[in-house]
């Protein structure tokens, strides 16, 4: 039986504390090659910015129309909830997302457009709040910039290693809704953790930035529990994801982790959240780094996301596309 621990035990970093990006490299190795998930404060995003940006979410989530709940273009827009999938899903792998009492909305990344110049597509009801929603996603991208030069630094490349390969085409924001739900009847061990709001999975890119509203729920693997990740004044998720797992020889782990339902009546109001995943660029050559790779573990870790033993390098493009293949079928 798996237990759940009522505390958080993870990291907390400090982007204040690191007056040089070797120290930052030390503190970020020590908990990505452990947990891989951890807070992040002092990162320098205006906590007014992010109130916007979570009351610019609930506006959409309430009175979106028919001509803003759509798909935009290359996974952007909106994605409802999947409720006649749930069980079906749910009884045949949790890890699958599609199952989910969720609905999201998904931005692309300003900054990358511009350099094409091109901009963002948003739907009638996100228009007027397009300035906001881009300086926050610009802000966010600074922060996960410092973090890819620590975490360069800490796989003994330089400093820009890791940012030169995540300009940002595929990097998505994605606002999330987990509408309001009743504590469940029976509150068995099993059916509490049968029953969430997003299934347990591993996220693609190379790291996620992540702004939890006030609705606890986020929960992470660890061994055979599975620890709350509470929402902290002041500070940001962040975690490793798939692409950055494999690109470090499996040195930094991508941390399976959950959202559950109700456990309190807190917890039974409308959850939010914000995501922000960092895909690497379409052309980026992952290829395992860092120390000595060992075969057996990668191949362990490749299989079990579903992709082919074996590989050794492959195109960012090629290897987000290949684990949206393995998640949800192959598009034919
Ligand atoms: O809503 C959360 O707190 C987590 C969301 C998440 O893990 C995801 O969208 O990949
Ligand atoms: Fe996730």
């Amino acid at each position: 039986m798996t237990v759940i621990q009522e505390y958080s035990k993870l990291p907390v970093i400090s982007l204040r504390d690191h007056k040089s990006v070797e120290s930052l490299a030390q503190q970020l190795n020590d908990v990505c090659t452990t947990e891989g998930f951890m807070y992040v404060k002092d990162h320098g995003i205006p906590q007014e910015l992010i109130d916007k940006a979570f009351a610019i979410a609930g506006d959409y989530f309430a009175n979106a129309g028919p001509q803003d709940k759509v798909e935009l273009k290359d996974n952007i827009g909106y994605t409802a909830m999947r409720k006649g999938l749930r069980w079906f899903v749910l009884s045949l792998d949790s890890t699958r997302g599609s199952g989910d009492l969720k609905e999201c909305f998904h931005l692309a990344n300003p900054d990358w457009l511009q350099l094409h110049d091109e901009q963002m597509l948003l739907p009638p009801i996100l228009e007027p709040s397009r300035s906001t929603m881009e300086s926050f996603i610009s802000q966010i991208n600074c922060v996960a910039h410092r973090l890819l030069e620590g975490l360069s630094v800490s796989l003994h490349l330089a400093p820009d290693y890791l940012s030169s390969q995540h300009l940002g085409e595929r990097n998505r924001l994605r606002l999330l809704h987990y509408p309001p739900a009743s504590l469940p009847l029976n509150t068995t061990e099993d059916s509490k953790s049968a029953d969430i709001r997003a299934g347990a999975h591993t996220d693609y890119g190379s790291i996620t930035v992540l702004f939890q509203s006030s609705v606890s729920g986020l929960q992470v693997r660890r061994g055979s529990s599975w620890v709350d990740v509470p929402p902290k004044p002041g500070c940001l998720v962040i975690n490793i994801g798939d692409a950055l797992e494999f690109w470090s020889g499996g040195a930094f782990k991508s941390t399976l982790h959950r959202v559950v339902m109700p456990r309190n009546l807190s917890e039974t109001t409308s959850r939010y959240s914000i995501a922000y995943f960092l895909h690497p660029d379409n052309e980026s050559v992952l290829q395992p780094l860092g120390g000595q790779i060992n075969d057996l573990v990668l191949d362990e870790i490749l299989v079990r996301k579903g992709m082919k033993a074996g590989v050794r390098k492959i195109k960012g493009g090629e290897y987000v596309q290949a684990r949206l293949d393995a998640t949800y079928g192959k598009k034919e």
